[in-house]
């Protein structure tokens, strides 16, 4: 994330870090949601079949052992059928990941919800993201897990041909644009943190790209999956496997 904070430890309990090893070392990939005691939700650009993943829940900071903290092996990892790698304009970058294991919650860990159906935020409400990813374009990952206000901005506004333009799916959900923060590499697959009307936290966005411009370019805002525009394929999913 760029230009954000450190989060307060363990504040988004859904949030995992996705890692898959190399020469005999764990690296984070991508962040994810934890939406089941024993399912994550992440986006399909973050799954390289060829690799060997670990999910780690409730961590903070990537660089320090922590008690709270828990590594799960994956049991099965469902790539929606229509994503692409050659088309990520085509959209359906959404994953989810069946663990071994179902996590045991705590003030730590902790499952978020799926918004309703069809759900579409409008122009600036006000969401947040949050991820592991560099904190700014070309640099570092972060150590600690970061947080940026995110608003909302429409699909009319977003696909203005200054902004993304008209090849932008309504299956997305677009946030920031404002030249100042943004996600980046690393924060792929992780959530677009809405409160809804009752005050509970929801997840609306999966992280999927930023511009080649510049993670935090502005009118270039950071495109999301939209979540809820998945909710019969999630469904699906998680009761056929
Ligand atoms: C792997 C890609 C498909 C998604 C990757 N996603 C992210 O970094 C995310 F925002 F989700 F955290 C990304 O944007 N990667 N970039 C490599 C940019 C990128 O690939 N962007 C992109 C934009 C649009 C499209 C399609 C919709 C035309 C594809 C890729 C990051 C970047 C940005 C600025 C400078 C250097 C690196």
């Amino acid at each position: 994330v760029v230009n954000g904070v450190d989060a307060i430890p363990h504040s988004w309990p859904w949030q995992i870090s996705l890692q898959y090893e190399r020469s005999g070392e764990w690296r984070h990939t991508c962040g994810g949601s934890l939406i089941a005691t024993n399912w994550v939700m992440t986006a399909a650009h973050c799954i390289n079949k060829d690799l060997t993943y670990r999910v780690f829940v409730g961590k903070h900071n990537l660089k320090e052992d922590e008690a709270v903290s828990k590594a799960i092996t994956p049991a099965n990892i469902i790539v929606h059928e229509k994503w692409n790698p050659i088309f990520v304009a085509f959209g359906n970058d959404i994953a989810l990941i069946k663990l071994s294991e179902h996590v045991t919650l705590s003030d730590s860990v902790q499952l978020t919800c799926i918004p309703a159906a069809g759900t579409v935020l409008t122009q600036d409400y006000p969401c947040y993201i949050t991820g592991w990813g560099r904190i700014s374009t070309g640099g570092p990952i972060a150590d600690k897990l970061q947080q940026a206000l995110m608003p909302v901005v429409d699909h009319a506004t977003c696909t203005k041909p200054d902004w993304w333009g008209p090849a932008l799916r309504n299956t997305m959900v677009c946030a920031g644009g404002d030249g100042v923060v943004g996600g980046c590499n690393g924060d792929s697959g992780g959530p677009l943190n809405c409160k809804n009307a009752e005050g509970i936290w929801e997840v609306h966005g999966i992280a999927s790209f930023v511009s080649g411009l510049g993670c935090n370019f502005i009118k270039k805002p950071t495109v999301f999956t939209r979540v809820s525009a998945f909710n019969d394929w999630i469904d699906q999913a998680m009761m056929n496997n």
